[in-house]
């Protein structure tokens, strides 16, 4: 240590290095600064909150299993505290793209913890022989057990802060607005031609229930994140640990987070494999494909205003062009398209980190881990903001939306089942060609009378869906 200048000088097997007095981070964490200058980007703050909670709980239960000295275990309980309610977060600094199974960012945590812990204990920064990032704040622990686990929790912190609750809410609002919009008949269409009618309120029911079928799959995935390795320490053997620590160090952790956490059946197995995130991912994934599909028919059906269908006006945030005056662009939707390609990029990413794995350990995690985290906020952020920036706000084109539907050459198929498919086809090319209306045609040719066209073409009636019986 050398408290008249700005550094102290911190030592690891490779040697001495100067470490500013200022920071928290210490040697190692230098030394992958040095290392990885890739992307600047540092790790997420939800991530950096699963590896403080896991700290916690080992800290907790090492000091109890006098595994480490109380007032150790105290401290570094105390620090842990302090930077989950939001001091030092400037201090996890290692590129995400870092060293295999993440051993930087998880030293990078060791010490700012044993660092803070010691001025807690009323030393300074450095004296690990007091505190020491590996042999206290480590004590059992091993990256290749702490970080399957931070991922794990980090994907459940992600879920349930970000994507869980604006799923619930975007989800609401398409069923208000398909409350709403129950009684506008609008033209279907397949294959982007004109098909029979619907109702614009059943679109957004859609929609909604599509979503909702997206939160189930999803929280059947999340049940995987649950299942903990903590305690396999470097091999999925605990060796190091306390024979009561694996047990207990879950039980704490699920304590702290009120998650029904468990611990894994299997240490080894839930090292080796990153099955559970290709799960949550793939939920993900999917739920992003069908989100791609809504904004895209967001945009289509708001098309115009001239020369498009503009069935219905998605609210205007921001003027849309740089040059054309007056124009307002579905900017929330071509947002949404874009977050939803990158989660399905991200997702084959981490499809292929889960198939590298070798023998004991799996090294890709710190891939999985940003990819996994971020897709699942990025798209929680995405769903939030499109629903109040975009679906809360939709108002319908009544008009335009039934003038459609009258106008669509596929009503001709309600007279199917009363003059059958070819006479019907013929009704059908010979309005497209003349101009004349279907009624017209049928009437022209004596194949229904006017009273059976009024109970047929009936767009309320065509339009509704058939109950289930
Ligand atoms: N990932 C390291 C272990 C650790 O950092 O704890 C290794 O297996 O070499």
């Amino acid at each position: 240590m050398n408290n008249k200048t700005d550094f102290r000088i911190e030592r690891d097997s490779m040697g001495d290095r100067q470490i500013a007095n200022n920071v928290y981070y210490g040697i190692q964490t230098q030394r992958a600064i040095e290392n990885f200058p890739i992307s600047g980007i540092k790790p997420l703050p939800t991530y950096i909150d699963a590896c403080l909670y896991i700290k916690k709980a080992t800290a907790i239960v090492n000091g109890e299993l006098d595994c480490i000295p109380t007032d150790i275990s105290t401290a570094i309980i105390q620090a842990t505290d302090e930077i989950l309610a939001g001091k030092l977060r400037d201090q996890f600094v290692v590129d995400v793209y870092q060293a295999g199974a993440g051993t930087s960012h998880h030293m990078n945590i060791n010490e700012v913890l044993a660092n803070r812990a010691l001025e807690v204990l009323g030393d300074q920064k450095g004296n690990y022989k007091l505190v020491n990032p590996n042999d206290h704040v480590n004590y059992g622990q091993s990256t290749n057990d702490v970080i399957p686990t931070a991922i794990r929790i980090g994907g459940l912190l992600a879920l349930s802060r970000t994507l869980q609750p604006a799923l619930e809410q975007a989800i609401s609002a398409l069923e208000s607005k398909a409350t709403e919009f129950q009684d506008i008949v609008k033209s279907g269409r397949t294959h982007l031609q004109d098909a029979v009618p619907v109702r614009l309120g059943d679109t957004f029911a859609a929609w909604a229930h599509i979503l909702s079928e997206h939160q189930n799959r999803l929280y059947i995935a999340s049940g995987d994140l649950m299942v903990l390795g903590l305690g396999g320490s470097a091999a999925g053997t605990g060796m190091n640990t306390h024979p009561e620590y694996r047990k207990r160090v879950v039980e704490t952790l699920s304590q702290l987070l009120e998650f029904p956490l468990e611990p894994a059946p299997h240490l080894m197995a839930a090292m080796q494999s990153m099955g559970a995130f290709v799960n949550v991912s793939g939920a993900v994934r999917n739920l992003a494909q069908d989100l791609v599909k809504i904004s895209h028919d967001l945009r289509l059906m708001d098309s115009g205003p001239k020369t498009g269908f503009k069935e219905i006006q998605l609210p205007p945030v921001q003027p849309g062009s740089s040059i054309m005056p007056g124009k307002y662009n579905p900017v929330m939707a071509e947002m949404t398209s874009m977050v939803c390609f990158q989660v399905m990029g991200y997702d084959q990413a981490i499809a292929f980190s889960a198939q590298a794995g070798q023998l004991e350990l799996n090294v890709m995690m710190p891939l999985i881990a940003y990819n996994l985290i971020h897709s699942i906020e990025i798209l929680g952020n995405t769903i939030s903001a499109l629903t109040t920036s975009c679906i809360q706000g939709i108002t319908p084109n009544r008009e335009r939306c039934l003038a459609y539907a009258e106008g669509s050459l596929s009503l001709v198929t309600a007279l199917n089942i009363h003059i059958g498919y070819l006479n019907a086809a013929a009704v059908a090319k010979e309005s497209l060609e003349t101009g004349k209306s279907l009624r017209q045609i049928v009437l022209e040719n004596g194949l229904m009378t006017e009273a059976e066209l009024a109970t047929v073409l009936d767009l309320e009636q065509m339009s509704a869906i058939l109950p289930l019986k």
